[in-house]
């Protein structure tokens, strides 16, 4: 069975893990980042030119690493921020910072037409308002082509508590989700944008007297 959880109560397990844990966040990150690449390398997409969007913070430090470890592997990968790197969460720095040592260069603008894989990994749990009108307007014309997409964490769009669109949403092919089911994912367009999800363990710890809200249950697929 799989719990669910609140953004909210998905931030406090993240806080505890690193901060009472003492697991650090770059392990979390790169712990997500495999996650991922597990996925994608179980499934049958088409890995000829993978486009890895990533946003300014903890998703996109992700997304940053999960474009590392393609890159690693040799696949044909192209990174874009969405959003001005420089105002980018130090976590996202440090992987820009690791990136640059394998090589691996930002691309400004990609062109999605060239993609056979959009990996999404702008906004996860720490969307808390709707989207910038420019990224309604780039996922609106993603969602138009249907190129398959892997969403980090949740869909890009999609609050992580109540599944409601925030302006416009990445329609996802596979949501790979950390540590605990975002209530988000089961709830109102949450779920049909999500695709099919899996949650990944990336070592996340609750602390014993923690109460989760929802008592529901999914079953495991
Ligand atoms: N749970 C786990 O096991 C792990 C989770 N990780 C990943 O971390 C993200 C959550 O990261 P976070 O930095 O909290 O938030 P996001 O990356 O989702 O969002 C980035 C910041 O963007 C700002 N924001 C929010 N909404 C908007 C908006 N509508 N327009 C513009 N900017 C927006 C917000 O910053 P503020 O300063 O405004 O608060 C967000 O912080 C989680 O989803 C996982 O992917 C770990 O990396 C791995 C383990
Ligand atoms: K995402």
């Amino acid at each position: 069975m799989t719990q669910l959880v609140t953004a909210a109560e998905m931030q406090q397990i993240d806080k505890y893990t690193i901060d009472t844990i003492g697991m650090p966040q770059d392990v979390l990150i790169e712990r997500a980042a495999m996650a991922v690449l597990d996925v994608i390398g179980a499934s049958r997409f088409d890995l000829t030119h993978v486009l890895v969007l990533a946003g300014l913070g903890n998703n996109g430090a992700d997304g940053v690493a999960i474009a590392r470890l393609l890159y690693a592997q040799g696949i044909n990968v192209s990174l874009q921020f969405v959003g001005n790197v420089n105002r980018a969460k130090d976590s996202v720095k440090r992987q820009l910072a690791i990136i640059e040592k394998h090589g691996l260069i930002r691309s400004e603008k990609s062109d999605f037409n060239e993609a056979t894989l959009i990996v999404d990994a702008i906004f996860g749990v720490g969307l808390n308002n709707v989207l910038p009108e420019g990224l309604q307007k780039m996922i609106k014309a993603a969602n138009h082509i249907e190129k398959p997409v892997v969403a980090v964490d949740i869909p890009t769009g999609i609050d992580a508590t109540t599944g409601e669109i925030r302006g416009a949403a990445l329609k996802a092919h596979t949501t790979v989700s950390f540590g605990f089911t975002k209530v988000g994912l089961t709830q109102q367009k949450g779920s049909s944008l999500s695709g099919n999800i899996i949650i990944k363990d990336v070592g996340m710890l609750i602390p014993d007297d923690f109460e989760f809200s929802i008592q529901k249950k999914l079953p495991v697929a």
